[in-house]
């Protein structure tokens, strides 16, 4: 692996904060395998099962395909100051997720660190994990009481690895830091094509494993957030609790939009709407 010059141990934490390690398992039960932990960053605004699912995909993938063995999985909501038009505020995301990862499989957590506090980027993000995870919990142990550190990987749709190759978007060390030091599942979403996203990350390619959507499904929230603006059920999209907190909430009914906070990180995701099936998709909606 490449060393990093980022890691720090001076990480600034949200006022009243703690690392969320419940689900996280501390034995690893095969000890041949390499112990891995998911993280999802993004908006959530609001997560949906697409989001849930994509921790299943990587699951399976994980088992059939790899010497990884999963020892937990994260949502990690982006800062409000991401400020991307239909980004809810970090409480109500956060509280979203939390009642949606409640609903879901037993390994799935919530770390509200990056949303209530300044935008981090997703190098820094991993770094935190990292330093959570291995540094102050002191990673995990074999059943033999055997230590192990455990591989912090960033868990991603297609749509935002394409960002990617974008010119402007993520930093050239950054993308050093993500795919080199510790790697990315990517799960194939449709209109944004896999092979196309990853082009021109194939010197990290080791460290790039490609996840295919046997069972297509596009849910996005986007949609959801059209649907809650034009009065459409969105049940069977999202969890039960995570609809009923929407509509207790009253969220989603008015159109939220703001300046970006940096016109390339948004330029990378308005053209992958614009340019993909999504774009026509909401136009229909309308
Ligand atoms: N349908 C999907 N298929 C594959 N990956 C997805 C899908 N929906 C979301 N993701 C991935 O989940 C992560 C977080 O996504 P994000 O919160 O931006 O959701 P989104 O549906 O893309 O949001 P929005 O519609 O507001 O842009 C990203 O890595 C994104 O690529
Ligand atoms: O770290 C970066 O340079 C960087 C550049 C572009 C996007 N990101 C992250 O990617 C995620 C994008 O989420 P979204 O909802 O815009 O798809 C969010 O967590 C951002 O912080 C991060």
């Amino acid at each position: 692996m490449v060393s990093t010059p980022y890691l720090t141990d001076a990480f600034t934490h949200p006022p009243n904060y703690s690392f969320p390690h419940n689900r996280l398992s501390r034995v690893l039960r095969d000890p041949q395998k390499t112990p891995v932990v998911l993280v999802a960053c993004g908006s959530f605004s609001p997560v949906t099962y697409l989001h849930l699912r994509m921790f299943e995909m990587a699951k399976d993938y994980v088992r059939h395909n790899t010497d990884f063995e999963i020892v937990g999985g994260y949502l990690s909501p982006v800062s409000d100051m991401y400020k991307k038009p239909g980004l809810l505020s970090a409480r109500h995301r956060v509280n979203m997720c939390t009642l949606a990862s409640e609903d879901s499989t037993t390994f799935l957590m919530v770390d509200p660190w990056e949303a209530f506090q300044s935008y981090q980027r997703t190098a820094i993000v991993l770094d935190h994990f990292d330093h959570e995870i291995n540094t102050v919990l002191g990673g995990v142990h074999t059943e033999d009481g055997e230590h192990r550190n455990v591989r912090v990987m960033l868990l991603a749709g297609s749509d935002l690895i394409s960002t990617m190759s974008e010119p402007g978007v993520w930093s050239y060390s950054d993308l050093e830091h993500i795919l080199g030091r510790y790697g990315t599942f990517i799960v194939e979403r449709a209109g944004s094509a896999i092979d196309q996203a990853t082009d021109s990350l194939a010197r990290w390619r080791s460290n790039i494993y490609l996840i295919s959507q046997l069972i297509q499904n596009d849910v996005s929230s986007t949609k959801v957030r059209l649907f809650l603006r034009r009065g459409l059920s969105v049940r069977y999209l999202l969890p039960n609790s995570v609809v009923d907190y929407i509509e207790q909430n009253g969220l989603y009914l008015d159109d939220v939009t703001s300046s970006p906070i940096n016109s390339n990180l948004e330029k990378g995701k308005d053209r992958d709407v614009a340019g993909g099936s999504q774009k026509k998709d909401v136009q229909q909606i309308c």
